[in-house]
């Protein structure tokens, strides 16, 4: 067997393969019809079933995971929660799956009510929930699999938070059916160095015991199963300097959402942060975070960049991005619904909070402050956002510019901000009407494409022509063939993960600007 897809994260790797299961759909509520008590006599042992696994495998870790596994064994014995499904099964005749699915949406409403702590707790019933769920219909327990020894994973697609959480000790490889190039899976892969495919189709209907990936050509062959990885190649030469042939400079910074990330950038040399994603920091919060904990979590990511440029990106959320205390309700087109700076139009509060946040994790830390607004589409939207930016005391405000509205108008956005930075992911998505996580139509999203190439053109030359900076932050940044094509174009500076720094930096050296601008599209 040997399938083909679209490779995002470079490596060559084989291993034994382990798929994630798809989501559970909601169990039947069609009634039992007799026998209830042997219905209801089901459920304490498949509870059961799930808390001694969950113990077994505490035993086998120690330390944080050791007693979060602890607890969540614990929970899926709780008496409460088995008695109060039982007597769903004999008031309503519903059957064990629904019984149980029913009664943890109760303990969950009550502890979101609760708020705090408690409120945080209703994931983890949730995840009780499910695997109770699926040990009653024979099926896999969803989501990402604990590991236990190096694997390639293989799912229809990952959440963003399910794939920040991968451990690239264990998570040899990853290959999905759905995904682009842009996609946030892709994005996550590339940032923790995991070797990745995406938009592989048929990958889940194989069933061979192992995978071997092939990260740069895009390639998934049936395998053993053994555990074999080539060498890492080594990274180019680089000195942490963002410069042409000739001497003309361009900064080269780093995309990051969490400490680690920030970590990693400064040891790859990033002359500072181009987009730090705000949101990643909260893919599993329940709730809206202080002013106070935002303030923290801020810190921690920007403190290694003290007295350095960072690039700070309001909260991102909606989308392929959705944040659980900011729910959108169901959209029939979400990457075109309420999403990015929409989310903040009838609730400036939030924006309020967060700026205020970030302007004081800024203090806490030392670094030269910008800030910017996600998904923008017109220059009046570009005002809204400088004018609250600029009375929380933040001196250097942007915006992105990934709507193909706002890159058409950037002359106008231009007059309104200080600077912009072009998010090529979404403008991709955009201008090709090609939803960045299906696996269909992954080839409109190769940054590669005249049209995406010609819009950035028209934006740089429009900070050119103000005298304003022009960013890319998107993953066309992080493309060593393409970095010389966007510098030509007008722009300033790139910003990308910390692992593509040193190829992009390298391949800048080669040019000079002349040459650039002789790759206009
Ligand atoms: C950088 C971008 O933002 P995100 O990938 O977070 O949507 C982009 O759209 O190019
Ligand atoms: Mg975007």
């Amino acid at each position: 067997m040997s399938l083909s897809g679209v490779g995002v994260s470079p490596g060559r790797v084989s291993g034994p393969r382990v798929v994630v299961a798809a989501d559970l759909p909601e169990p039947s509520s069609a009634p039992v019809p007799d026998a209830l008590d042997v219905e209801a006599g089901k459920i304490g042992p498949a509870a059961a079933a799930v808390a001694a696994e969950l113990s077994d495998r505490a035993r086998s870790v120690s330390g944080d995971a050791r007693s979060v596994l602890e607890t969540t064994a614990a929970m899926a014995s709780d008496p409460a929660l088995i008695a109060s499904a039982e007597r769903l099964v004999r008031e309503r005749s519903l059957p064990a799956p629904r019984a149980v699915w029913e009664a943890a949406g109760e303990f969950m409403t009550a502890l979101r009510a609760a708020g705090g702590y408690m409120a945080e707790r209703a994931t983890d019933v949730a995840d009780v929930r499910d695997r109770i769920v699926a040990s009653l219909l024979g099926l896999a327990p969803p989501g990402v699999p604990e590991l236990r020894s190096p694997s390639v994973l293989v799912a229809r697609d990952l959440a963003p938070a399910d794939t920040a959480g991968l451990d690239p000790d264990l998570v040899l490889a990853l290959v999905t059916e759905e995904g682009g190039p842009t996609s946030h899976t892709a994005i996550l892969a590339r940032a923790l160095g995991i070797p990745a495919v995406v938009a592989c189709a048929g990958v889940l209907a194989c069933d061979a015991p192992g995978l071997t990936v092939d990260g740069s050509a895009g390639e998934v062959t049936a395998s053993d199963g053994v555990v074999r990885a080539s060498a890492r190649k080594s990274r180019p030469e680089w000195d942490g300097v963002g410069r042409l042939a000739d001497g003309h400079r361009v900064k080269l910074l780093a995309n990051v959402g969490s400490p680690a990330d920030a970590h990693a950038a400064i040891a790859a040399g990033a002359e500072g942060i181009g987009l730090f994603r705000t949101e990643f920091c909260y893919l599993s919060a329940e709730e809206e975070p202080t002013e106070a904990a935002q303030r923290e979590a801020y810190a921690a990511v920007l403190a290694p960049f003290a007295g350095r440029p960072v690039v700070v990106r309001t909260l991102d959320a909606g989308s392929d991005k959705p944040l659980a205390f900011l729910p959108m309700g169901a959209e029939p087109n979400p990457a075109l619904g309420v999403r990015g700076l929409r989310i903040a139009f009838d609730r400036p509060e939030l924006l309020d909070r967060q700026l205020s946040a970030i302007t004081a994790a800024a203090a806490d830390t030392g670094v030269e402050l910008s800030v910017m607004a996600p998904m923008v589409a017109t220059a009046a939207e570009a005002a809204w956002f400088a004018a609250r930016a600029r009375a929380a005391g933040i001196g250097r405000v942007g915006v992105m510019i990934e709507i193909p509205a706002a890159a058409l108008c950037a002359e106008e956005i231009l007059a309104e901000v200080d600077f912009v930075s072009l998010g090529t992911n979404d403008l991709a998505q955009y201008v090709f009407a090609a939803d960045r996580q299906l696996g269909a139509v992954a080839s409109l999203n190769d940054p590669h494409q005249k049209a995406l190439l010609r819009l950035v053109g028209m934006v740089a030359a429009a900070g050119v022509e103000v005298g304003k900076p022009v960013g890319v932050c998107g993953e066309a940044a992080a493309d060593p063939s393409l970095a010389p094509v966007l510098v030509g174009a007008g722009v300033t500076s790139l910003s990308m993960n910390a692992v593509a720094l040193a190829g992009v930096g390298a391949a800048l050296r080669e040019v000079d600007l002349e040459a650039c601008r002789a790759l206009a599209p």
